[in-house]
């Protein structure tokens, strides 16, 4: 179905429910374009729920998603969409950064980069050509052929940064991307992930615990018991 959006995302009257548990209800929510959005809430109180389903990896039971298509100037309901379909649509316009990482430990970091291009068919030589520019502007330029097991936490969080950036999705998704790392490494990361991703106008949604993580972002969606609570700024410089 396509329809038209000003946002890059459009979510509107989400619900989701496990077996009796209502995991999401009701909720409705717009991203804008190089906009940085922390999601806060409490254990189980849907953030991760609302992620899935805002990124087309799971469906929802009643609502819709729209992304917006610049290329055709109007938006696709991505709950719409089939599960092979969602699946080309992330791997084209989203990308993803986890806390762990989530490296493959046998690949090196240059490799771990240029693997999210060559998957989407570039060919090898150009893809670690820009995966090596990735790397660089994360500070990762000499640590290109280490593995995984080679770098500090920070180190491999920055590779999945660059990871994620590499296909110029313009929507990124993060999962407590600090959650592992010490306060000043957690700082550095996040400044680079909103470096990576806002400066060249790509939206950035941020699933986190942490404060200091979400008052780094220009507007903080707090959930509570499926619901959003508070729709609001962060106070974060962007
Ligand atoms: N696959 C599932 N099967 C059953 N219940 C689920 C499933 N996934 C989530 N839930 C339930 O849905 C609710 C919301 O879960 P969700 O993981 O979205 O919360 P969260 O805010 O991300 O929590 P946390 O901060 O602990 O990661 C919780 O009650 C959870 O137990």
């Amino acid at each position: 179905m396509k329809t038209t959006t000003t946002h890059l995302v459009r979510a509107h009257g989400l619900s989701k429910a496990f077996g009796t548990t209502s995991a999401l209800t009701d909720v409705s929510v717009t991203i804008g374009h190089g906009e940085s959005v922390a999601i806060m809430g409490p254990s189980g109180s849907g953030k991760s729920t609302l992620m899935h389903i805002l990124s087309g990896i799971s469906g929802a039971d009643r609502g819709s998603v729209i992304l917006d298509d610049a290329a055709s100037g109007s938006g696709i309901d991505i709950t719409g969409l089939s599960s092979n379909q969602r699946t080309r649509l992330r791997r084209d316009r989203i990308g993803f950064v986890f806390q762990e990482g989530l490296l493959l430990p046998e690949l090196t970091a240059l490799e771990n980069v240029a693997v999210a291009l060559m998957t989407s068919g570039t060919s090898r030589r150009q893809a670690e050509a820009e995966a090596g520019r990735w790397l660089s502007a994360l500070g990762l330029h000499g640590m290109e052929d280490r593995r995984p097991g080679q770098l500090s936490g920070g180190q491999a969080q920055r590779v999945a940064i660059a990871r994620a950036q590499v296909t110029r999705p313009d929507l990124v998704f993060a999962d407590e991307p600090t959650g592992a790392l010490d306060t000043e490494t957690s700082q550095r990361v996040l400044d680079a992930l909103l470096e990576a991703t806002v400066s060249r106008g790509a939206s950035l949604v941020v699933v986190t615990h942490d404060p200091a993580v979400a008052a780094g972002c220009a507007r903080t969606i707090r959930l509570q018991d499926g619901r959003i609570v508070d729709d609001g700024l962060g106070g974060g410089p962007r």
